[in-house]
């Protein structure tokens, strides 16, 4: 079920549509009719190009847009190194430098939520490949936040497109683009370099977090499921332009003084600051193919086997950031929704498999019907990671409950939601991950598959 509209707000206006040419003004005027630069362009406004994409990238890929904004974002002092406010970036990026690799099962605890922690402060890396300098690979964070960001504070990543899947608490997102605002069974994608500030309605928030540090996220190719289903482009919803010039704003105009406004950046996984007396949301008007858009998980439309074995999960693909080789993405965002299980004769869960891809699992909310046991179990706000080629598949409780199940048709996950980010790439764990954050789980493997029965009876039925 899609999550409950909330109550009709001028703020949450979106525009529908996924990778579409969108156009949006906070004030009747603000946009040029006709070109993107005018000499003047109108109310006083400056014209300023986002590139998501090379200028000559093919058409069918090109992604930018034009903002026109009060003052444009050159406009601050030069930044600074700033010590990151967790160690899991590392000082100066070295935490993609330094990763474990490991072929083992992982599993952890639900991480822990953080009530000092802002959203910059309390995201941490948990694991990772490539580097953010050659714009190859992606990396897995967990964020948990305790409270608001500052009003005068924008953070933006020149790493890559962050995707963020909330598992606990609403974030109120503020964008140079407009607002979202995203709820658990919601995701959202914030393109790099687009600057944005996240607000804690409901109280702390936890979720997980995906960076592309290269390309970007499409669909997945439908073929013959034709030309609807799983994520459809429609529910997709990007912000209208919504900006600040009140007097506060633009320093000048305050009565008790300029006012600061501090901008980190996240550039090849350190952290940078500066503080400008320009608001950083003072997009009057926009237009463009590069903004940060959401998704409602509950509109995905679930498609699986009605004959019989259990289908491959890229299924269950909501979107994809594809690599040069076609069918292999760097990353797959996968989600395991509700749905109905009516195979016949089929082992119904996940088989036992080992797969060239790596696989990082975190579960939104409810149960996942391949890990039923195991002590501490994987739970909601936890996490697992399934390497290359490490071994696994439903645990020794869950085997035998679906080995001797019968097979009627029966509702799984009802009230749940488990995803994977499916990555081509060998994934390091970061320092924070294994050891700081204390929550991986010792046992996870012994006893998730030292149980497993032999039922061989030495080739007899
Ligand atoms: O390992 C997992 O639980 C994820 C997964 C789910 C599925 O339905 C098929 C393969 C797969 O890797
Ligand atoms: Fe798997």
């Amino acid at each position: 079920m899609p999550v409950t509209a909330f109550e009709f707000d001028e703020k949450y206006q979106y525009q529908n549509g996924f990778d579409c040419y969108f156009e949006s003004s906070g004030v009747t005027g603000a946009l040029p009719l006709g070109q993107n630069s005018p000499q003047k362009p109108p109310l006083g406004l400056y014209a300023e190009k986002l590139s998501g994409t090379a200028f000559t990238a093919p058409r069918h890929e090109n992604k930018q847009t034009w903002l026109y904004r009060i003052l444009p974002s050159c406009s601050h002092p030069p930044f600074a190194p700033v010590a990151a406010p967790n160690e899991s970036l590392g000082i100066g990026g070295e935490a993609l430098k330094k990763m474990h690799y490991i072929p083992n099962q992982l599993r952890w605890d639900p991480f822990d939520h953080d009530p000092h922690a802002d959203f910059v402060s309390g995201l941490h890396m948990v694991a990772g490949a490539g580097d953010a300098t050659l714009k190859q690979g992606c990396a897995m964070y967990i964020y948990a936040a305790g409270r608001s960001m500052d009003d005068r504070t924008a953070f933006y990543s020149a790493d890559g497109d962050l995707l963020l899947v909330p598992q606990e608490g609403v974030l109120d997102i503020r964008t140079e683009l407009g607002w979202l605002l995203v709820r658990p069974m919601e995701i959202c994608v914030i393109p790099r370099g687009v600057r944005y500030q996240v607000h804690l309605p409901t109280g702390p928030a936890r979720g997980y977090a995906l960076e592309l540090f290269q390309g970007h996220f499409v669909l997945p190719e439908l073929g013959p499921i034709g030309s609807n289903g799983l994520a459809n482009a429609r529910d997709f919803q990007a912000p209208v332009a919504s900006f600040d010039d009140g007097p506060d704003a633009f320093g000048q105009t305050a009565s008790d003084g300029p006012k600061e406004y501090t901008i980190t950046v996240k550039f090849n996984n350190a952290l940078f600051q500066t503080t400008q007396r320009h608001t950083p949301f003072d997009v009057v008007a926009w237009h463009g193919t590069y903004y940060p858009f959401k998704y409602d998980l509950g509109r995905f439309n679930t498609i699986g086997t009605i004959s019989y074995d259990h289908p491959d999960p890229s299924i269950f693909t909501v979107l994809s950031a594809p690599s040069d080789h076609a069918g292999t993405s760097i990353a797959d965002f996968v989600v395991f929704p509700p749905r109905w299980l009516v195979g016949e004769d089929t082992f119904r869960p996940p088989w036992f498999h080992r797969n060239t891809m790596s696989e990082f699992m975190g579960l939104i909310r409810g149960g996942y019907d391949a890990k039923k046991g195991g002590k501490g179990g994987f739970v909601p706000g936890g996490a697992s990671l399934h390497n290359v080629m490490s071994g696994h598949g439903p645990d020794a409780e869950s085997y035998e409950g679906a080995r001797n199940a019968e097979l009627k048709p029966q509702k799984v996950g009802d009230g749940s939601c488990a995803f994977m980010f499916e990555s081509c790439l060998m994934v390091g764990v970061t320092d924070w991950g294994l050891r700081t954050c204390q929550k991986v789980q010792e046992k996870y493997s012994e006893h998730s598959w030292g149980e497993l029965k032999v039922h061989w009876k030495g080739g007899k039925e």
